[in-house]
This record gives C-alpha cells, sequence and structure tokens, in this order.
C-alpha cells in the first residue's frame, strides 16, 4: 500500500497540498483528476521521494519513502507528462535497460525486461533509434516502456494518453489492463476520463490541494465537471 498521511506541500508561500491524506491499496486502478494547478503532479511526486513533503509522510509497504528513496523507486514507477524529463540515455534501447540494469540483473533477464516493454508499446525492434529523433508520441511509449521493465508495484501515469495515436492508445490500455490483471496497482493523472473510467476502481477528484470527491468512477462521473473533466458519457 502507498500511504500519504498529513501531507503538506508548499512552493514558497503557496500552499499546494493542503494536510492530504490518501491511500492506494495494493492492486488498485485509481483515477487522479483536479482542475490544472489542483496539485496532483505533486502528491503523485511525493509517493515515490521525488519531492519531499513539508510536513506529514508518505510509506510504501510501510516504510517511508523520504528515508528509503532507493526502495521507493524500485516499487513505484513514475512516467511523466513530459517524456523527455525522464529519458537517461541517447538510444531507446539503453534508455529502457537503463532501470533494469540498476536493479542489478543479468543481462538475459535485462534483455527480455527491454523486448518484452518495447513490444508492450509496438517499439519492438527499434532499440537502436536514437531518442531526440523520435515523434513526441513515439517518446511517450518509449518512457511507458521503461517504466514496464522495472516491473514496479505500483506504477503512476501522468496523462499517458495524450499525443498518442489510435493504435498507440489502444495498445496502452491493453497494458493497462494487462497491468491490472496482474495485480499492479495503478494511479493514472488524467483529465480525461475516456476510455478509462470503465477500467478504474475508484475516482479521486483534487482542489487547491484536497481531496474533495473519493468515489467509485461510476457514481463519481456526476461530480467531475467540477474538476475540470468533462462526462465522458456526454
Ligand atoms: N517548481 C515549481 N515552482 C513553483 N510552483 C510550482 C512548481 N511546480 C508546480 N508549482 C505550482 O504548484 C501548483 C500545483 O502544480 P501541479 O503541477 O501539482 O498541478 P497539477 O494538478 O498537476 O496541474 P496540471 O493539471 O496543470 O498538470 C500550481 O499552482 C503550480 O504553479
Amino acid at each position: 500500500m502507498i500511504a500519504a498521511q498529513d501531507l503538506t506541500y508548499r512552493y514558497g508561500d503557496h500552499t499546494v497540498l493542503d494536510d492530504l491524506s490518501l491511500s492506494i491499496p495494493d492492486g488498485e486502478f485509481c483515477l487522479l483528476v483536479g482542475p490544472n494547478g489542483s496539485g496532483k503532479t505533486t502528491l503523485v511526486r511525493q509517493f515515490n521521494a521525488l519531492l519531499e513533503p513539508d510536513s506529514g509522510t508518505v510509506t510504501v509497504n510501510g516504510r517511508n519513502v523520504t528515508e528509503n528513496p532507493v526502495v521507493a523507486r524500485t516499487s513505484v514507477g513514475m512516467v511523466f507528462q513530459q517524456p523527455r524529463d525522464q529519458f537517461v540515455a541517447a538510444t531507446v534501447g539503453a534508455d529502457v535497460a537503463f532501470g533494469p540494469e540498476n536493479l542489478g540483473l543479468e543481462r538475459t533477464d535485462i534483455g527480455r525486461r527491454v523486448d518484452e516493454a518495447l513490444a508492450a508499446v509496438d517499439l519492438d525492434g527499434r532499440e537502436n533509434e536514437r531518442l531526440d529523433e523520435l515523434s513526441g508520441g513515439e517518446q511517450a511509449r518509449v518512457a511507458i516502456a521503461g517504466a514496464l521493465a522495472m516491473e514496479p508495484e505500483y506504477l503512476i501515469l501522468d496523462e499517458p494518453l495524450v499525443g498518442l495515436d489510435w493504435p498507440a492508445r489502444e495498445s496502452v490500455l491493453e497494458q493497462l489492463d494487462r497491468l491490472h490483471a496482474e495485480g499492479t496497482a495503478l494511479v493514472v493523472v488524467t483529465h480525461d476520463l475516456r476510455d478509462l473510467h470503465e477500467r478504474a476502481d475508484r475516482l479521486v477528484g483534487l482542489r487547491d490541494g484536497r481531496i474533495v470527491l473519493d468515489d467509485d468512477p461510476g457514481a463519481a462521473l456526476d461530480s467531475v465537471a467540477d474538476l475540470g473533466v468533462r462526462d465522458p458519457r456526454c
């Protein structure tokens, strides 16, 4: 379980997370919505210690992430909204291999994970291509492959479907279904609930750094208009 307890986070005197508590149980598929600037990205970046709270704690499986950032980053994978922010290598294959290499895995295991992760986002056979020569949608898919190759217990995706063409969108949705069926917990930050609300177990809404909605997605849809999100049934 990821458990955020009484989290407060400020940029200067701007309080972005305001005494917020939220738990993500193992295997849950949770959607996180809220208007621009409501604190969604700031919140999920605390889940693997990329940001440290001013007060409050985050634990993953009972371990404080600030005190155990390496453990947290192994358990909690993150795919950022701007894929360029997370690339560490020049080529597709080297970038996807980087995380598993840091886990100290055998070469054959690393190769298997890279092959499976690239196939999962329909980029198999493109290991040697340069990341800076890929389109935005292709870069987004490499970023997802990099997270998949870590085989994390919890996977956080910030707007994973933005900018993807139809086949890429379908393959990412298939991966979300597969991961969910296999027991990976998913947190998807989104402004667009299409194709997601019917897959998720829960919808959490943020406003001004506080949770203002936390319900089954079906029940929550009646209230999402206030959170800058269109009801996908309309
Ligand atoms: N590095 C920073 N320095 C100062 N303020 C920041 C910084 N990053 C974010 N903020 C502010 O924190 C608030 C919350 O930002 P955050 O990115 O968490 O919102 P969000 O809900 O993810 O928004 P969006 O839907 O636009 O992605 C915003 O008001 C933003 O301006």
